[in-house]
């Protein structure tokens, strides 16, 4: 059984990064992993692990630039394009492998999650060559720091989720940036979200983190705004679709905390033949001797 983990959201969000602790981490529990690139915009030098699969192989989104004359954001939706088309590409690609997780770092341009049929589709074929898939939804926890920002990425997620159909985890990154210094009056002034009470709050999100703070803030006082506001907060309340992981990449445990919500959610190995034990390898005991 093949294995396939899309990790997408928007820009920045430490998806490249994620990937590659990943991988890491797979290849230190002597599991087996590949990357594969699908961010024609990728900068070869900046990975660490060395992609199996690049989608700048088939089509690159400087070559889509400089040739077609598209800028980026036209040109990432042609390269996407382009690999549609190319399925079988992929396919030869991907045959090689077996048994393995494969690791799909994906851009981040956040319309390709929510309303361009892209993914669908490449889910779709993946899940024909028979590939298990399921997708994370990284969110930085930078969103925390204002809840309209916040409330927007629940949405998106929500959008992505909705859009893709496939088993799904959200995961807020960079916990290792938010201090849970609840006695630094001054923090909790600036962005509310010290503290593991407020906290909590955010990871599952709370819609009335929303409701309370905006009836507060009188400078905004546009009713439709407020209308549209409770809407938001009735949707969050009665499809608590989104709530997140925390993942502290400081923090081994939460690394391996991730990884085994991905495991559990692909059954990853529950319809696997028992495998032959490790050949123990020279030095395996090394230390014993
Ligand atoms: N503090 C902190 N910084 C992080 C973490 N993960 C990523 N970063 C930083 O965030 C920036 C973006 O990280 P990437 O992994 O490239 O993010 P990405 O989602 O792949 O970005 P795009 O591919 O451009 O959408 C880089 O400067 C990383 O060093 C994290 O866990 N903690
Ligand atoms: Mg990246």
């Amino acid at each position: 059984m093949r294995y396939a983990v899309l990790v997408t959201g928007p820009g920045g969000a430490g998806k490249s990064t994620f990937s590659k602790s990943f991988l890491t981490h797979l290849n230190t529990s002597r599991r087996t992993g590949h990357l594969v690139n699908l961010d024609p915009a990728a900068n070869a030098e900046s990975f660490e692990y060395e992609p199996v699969i690049d989608i700048k192989d088939l089509v690159s989104l400087e070559d889509v630039m400089g040739e077609l004359d598209y800028g980026p954001n036209g040109g990432l939706v042609y390269c996407f394009e382009y690999l549609l088309q190319n399925m079988d590409w992929l396919e030869e690609e991907l045959g090689g492998y077996d048994d393995d997780y494969l690791i799909f770092d994906c851009p981040g341009q956040i319309e390709l999650y929510t309303h361009h049929p892209f993914l669908p589709t490449l889910v779709q074929n993946l899940s024909r060559m028979g590939i298990r898939t399921c997708a994370v939804y990284l969110l930085e926890s930078q969103f925390m720091e204002d809840r309209y920002k916040f409330f927007s990425g629940v949405l998106s997620a929500m959008s992505a989720m909705v859009n893709l159909e496939i088993p799904w985890i959200n995961i807020m990154s960079k916990m290792d940036l938010v201090t849970e210094n609840t006695d630094d009056p001054a923090g909790s002034a600036r962005n509310g979200i010290r503290g593991r009470k407020n906290i909590a709050r955010y990871l599952d999100p709370d819609p009335l983190l929303l409701a309370t703070s905006r009836g507060q803030e009188a400078n905004i006082s546009n009713p439709r705004f407020h209308a549209l506001n409770q809407a938001i907060v009735q949707l969050i309340e009665d499809h608590p679709l989104v709530s997140f992981l925390p993942l502290d990449l400081t923090n081994p445990d939460s690394l391996e905390t991730v990884i085994s919500h991905i495991d559990y959610t692909m059954q990853y190995g529950e319809d696997e033949e028992p495998k032959e034990p490790h050949d123990l390898d020279d030095g395996d005991f090394a230390d014993m001797e």
